[in-house]
């Protein structure tokens, strides 16, 4: 461990516990939020909160109450709020550049953007995938990764070099095959891979998602639904995973060649905190590579250090990469990483829009990764995580009513665990706030825990004190 802790060097004045002057949605947040709503959906808004006063781990709500951090934006917050590295980059005349001259990139890269890529996002990229296409947020990584493996599945039909046909030109206008085939992306019951069109026919965590919204009529396979701790029940875990694994592959085989990809997130997040092992991941690649389908790993909330390795599909110990990763979230750019050429579209402007990403949010990944490297954040996490997990052990022995599966063993501060159901799952989010913790849940009765990567022992204490000042009330 360095001598002082990432959050004791960026932030020296982080408070030492949470700070409470109001209850939860004091009476500056109840006024903000009815004029907010004036114009603005608030029915889904937790706080309002004073951005410039949160430090750290530490989120300031519009009354200035300070709350230790564990949901951190959806698991979206890399270094803390307001980490001074980040600052420096945002002042830097490469971001006014940045943001003052957006860029069509597709159409006018910078001189820097090479630079800015391979010293950032590719300087992270997953082992053996060497190229990147960028995106504007998780869903549209996705859908870019979509669009890659169909383009990809007609060109080994076609052959390369083939042109399209005159029935593809004029069919693909009326939306109808064969220019618009009827191909399908293979996802998993209970997966999130975004809410734009195309992801959204692939999520399937909670139908509220998904209601009125035509979709494409793609086919899901069971995700397995293991017991935990996963290392005490083996048999039952593996006979669970074989389970899928067998549907899975029969599904791919009912489909006779129409699933260009399997996308699969390595923990499914809003899903539920729905674990699988190492094993049941490689069976996937070997299936998928079996039957010339591509494998998408979605790694936009797992991705950036969170799991104990940078990337959560590390731990598996594939037996060759995915075909594509998907990031957004911490990586605060978003896009895919890939290998196999012909994931590159033969003819240009086929993967494009105006934007085709953010060299502003790219130049804050590289500042990401840079910290995550010279603080050592992903061995902190993974320290961090066991000890974390350790305690919450001890409270699930403690309280077996109140928390039960947990989850997350050896997978950084990725941890979570069931409430009994659904009210005392909010319940428990509510009562938590009250002492000081804003805390998320998932699935249909779970607390998930996504702090930041500078969340440390000395925070894991205040938030194991907490939960258990809420299960002894
Ligand atoms: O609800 C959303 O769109 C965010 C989803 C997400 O990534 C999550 O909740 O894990
Ligand atoms: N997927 C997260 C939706 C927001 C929430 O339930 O907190």
């Amino acid at each position: 461990m360095p001598d002082k802790s990432a959050a004791t060097l960026y932030f020296p004045d982080e408070p030492v516990q949470p700070r409470l002057v109001s209850p939860f949605r004091g009476p500056k947040t109840v006024k903000s939020l009815e004029s907010l709503g004036e114009i603005y959906d608030t029915r889904a808004a937790y706080m309002v909160c004073d951005y410039q006063h949160s430090i750290g781990n530490y989120i300031c709500d519009a009354d200035g109450n300070l709350y230790l951090d564990v949901y951190a934006q959806i698991a979206s917050i890399p270094l803390g709020y307001n980490n001074p590295a980040l600052i420096e980059i945002a002042k830097s005349p490469e971001m006014i550049d940045a943001i003052v001259n957006r860029p069509a990139l597709g159409n006018f890269p910078s001189t820097e953007w090479e630079q800015i890529l391979r010293e950032g996002l590719m300087a992270a990229a997953p082992p053996g995938l060497d190229k990147i296409w960028t995106a504007l947020s998780g869903s549209d990584a996705n859908e870019c990764a979509y669009k890659a493996a169909f383009i990809y599945h007609r060109l080994q039909q076609r052959g390369k070099g083939v042109d399209f046909s005159d029935a593809e030109k004029t069919s693909t206008m009326l939306n109808s095959a064969p220019g618009s085939p009827d191909l399908a992306i293979l996802s998993f019951e209970k997966a999130f891979h975004g809410r734009l069109f195309g992801s959204l026919s692939t999520t399937r965590s909670n139908p509220i998602h998904k209601l009125d919204i035509p979709a494409f009529k793609w086919p899901k396979a069971p995700f397995p639904a293991l017991k935990y701790p996963i290392e005490d029940h083996e048999e039952y875990n593996r006979k669970e995973e074989d389970a899928c694994l067998a549907a899975l592959a029969k599904i791919i085989d009912e489909w006779n060649g129409t699933i260009a990809a399997v996308v699969v997130e390595p923990i499914q997040s809003e899903g539920g905190d729905n674990h699988a092992t190492p094993y049941f991941f490689q069976q996937v690649r070997e299936i998928t590579k079996q039957k010339g389908v591509l494998l998408i790993v979605d790694e936009v909330q797992t991705g950036v250090a969170a799991t104990g390795t940078f990337w959560a599909h590390e731990q598996w110990q594939l037996p060759s990469p995915p075909d594509m990763v998907t990031f957004s979230k911490k990586f605060q750019a978003a896009g895919f990483f890939y290998e196999l050429d012909d994931l590159r579209p033969q003819q240009p402007f086929r993967q494009f829009n105006t934007w085709c990403g953010d060299p502003s949010k790219a130049l804050i990944a590289r500042g990401i990764v840079k910290e995550v490297k010279d603080k050592d954040l992903v061995a902190q996490t993974a320290r961090v995580g066991d000890y974390l997990y350790n305690a919450l052990a001890e409270l699930q022995t403690k309280y077996p009513a109140k928390m039960s599966n947990l989850r997350g063993k050896g997978r950084g501060t990725f941890i979570a665990w069931d409430a009994p159901d659904v009210d005392a799952r909010n319940q428990f989010l509510l009562d938590m706030k009250a002492v000081g913790v804003n805390i998320g849940g998932c699935g249909a009765h779970s607390v998930r825990l996504r702090p930041t990567l500078v969340f440390e022992e000395k925070h894991a204490d205040l938030l194991v004190k907490a939960i258990e000042a809420v299960f002894s009330k």
